[in-house]
């Protein structure tokens, strides 16, 4: 008897719904189609500088309870509609999360937070609730980690991110080479730069790879290049690479390798430190370079959540905070107003005329 050869570290298989019967199922209204649109062509309109103004990516670091998001999302469709001449406001939905070493890895995958992994179940839950949030008029953005769950989700996505982890890998690259809106790159970990321009050239280049069809199929994808690539400076090393020279230095690199002025700032991860109460001066200091005659930051990120902080999944789940981030630490609700209302009174009159 010949001792086996395959799959000897696989548990189990499971057959998932398709991507098209999931879209069966909850299919894009009109409604929400029309957020999706507008968001995607919004962000494309800021990048190619035809709207004067900035995109802010703001929401919890993850989601991890709909009814915390949906009471989020209401809050920020209020201050949105503030806003709107001067900030264009695009909710993180964040639903996989990309781990250092190990833990909770995102709603998709962990959907119950209780290691039952109904992946089946966070796929529906997902887009329950991207469906609600392009319903409510919400223009919506998440990290593309994983390279299948695009076909589930993405068509109710205005902007993505590709994460500091994964910047550098080639699987990722290829799939936002296919995705249909706007792709933010993190720098690395370590703060460098080199692993997002390299992104960015490979991104806007057509791509031949092995992916999934609407109906699941495993099949040969071929995109024809994503031309809406940018960076994100998220800091690294213990280092932020927010700061003016920092700016100046991404400049001269996106410059030399013919890539468009285009620079988004995570005020969170690196950036602050870790701490997320340092995100209003990360902030405060990005928009006084904007003031000060800078042209090539076009948007910023903030982690925000109802609460202020974080909390570790505690195994009695009636025992999690309501509104407090289970991932990295948020901001809560009333400094996220103040931050985004300072932004808007600095701004309003600077942006028209900026370019
Ligand atoms: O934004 C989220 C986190 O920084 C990222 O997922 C890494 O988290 P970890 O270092 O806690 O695993
Ligand atoms: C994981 C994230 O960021 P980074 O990839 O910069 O660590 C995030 O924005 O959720």
């Amino acid at each position: 008897m010949p001792t086996k050869i395959n799959n000897l570290n696989v548990e189990s298989q499971e057959v998932l719904i398709t991507p098209s019967d999931l879209h069966k199922e909850m299919p894009l209204t009109l409604a929400a189609r029309h957020t999706v649109e507008t968001g995607r062509e919004t962000i494309r309109n800021i990048l190619d500088r035809k709207d004067h103004r900035i995109f802010v990516v703001i929401g919890p670091c993850s989601i991890h309870d709909v009814d915390a998001a949906l009471d989020y999302a209401k809050r920020l469709k209020r201050l949105s509609e503030q806003v709107s001449d001067t900030v264009y406001l695009v909710m993180r939905v964040y639903f996989e999360k990309p781990r250092t070493t190990v833990g909770w890895k995102g709603l998709i995958n962990d959907p119950y937070m209780d290691d039952s992994f109904k992946i089946q179940d966070g796929l529906h839950i997902g887009r329950k609730l991207l469906l609600d949030l392009a319903e409510m008029g919400i223009p919506t953005s998440t990290e593309a980690l994983d390279p299948i769950s695009p076909q589930y989700l993405q068509d109710l996505i205005s902007w993505s991110a590709i994460g500091a982890r994964t910047t550098e890998s080639q699987t990722h690259r290829e799939m936002a080479s296919g995705l249909s809106c706007a792709v933010g790159f993190k720098n690395g970990t370590d703060g460098g730069l080199d692993v997002a321009v390299n992104a960015l050239k490979s991104v806007s280049s057509p791509h031949s790879f092995l992916g999934i069809n609407g109906e699941g199929q495993v099949s040969i994808i071929k995109t024809k290049g994503n031309g809406y690539g940018h960076v994100v400076l998220r800091g690294g090393n213990g280092k932020p690479n927010y700061d003016s020279v920092s700016i100046a230095q991404c400049e001269a690199t996106l410059d030399k390798a013919k890539l468009a002025p285009n620079i988004m700032v995570d005020c969170s991860h690196a950036n602050s430190n870790k701490d997320a109460s340092l995100q209003p001066l990360v902030a405060a200091n990005v928009v006084n370079q904007i003031l000060e005659g800078n042209q090539s930051i076009v948007g910023l990120m903030i982690e925000s959540h109802i609460n202020f902080g974080n909390q570790n999944i505690p195994s009695d789940l009636s025992q999690l905070k309501y509104g407090v981030s289970v991932t990295d630490a948020c901001i809560d609700w009333q400094t996220t107003e103040k931050m985004i209302l300072d932004m808007h009174d600095k701004l309003k009159d600077i942006l028209p005329n900026r370019n």
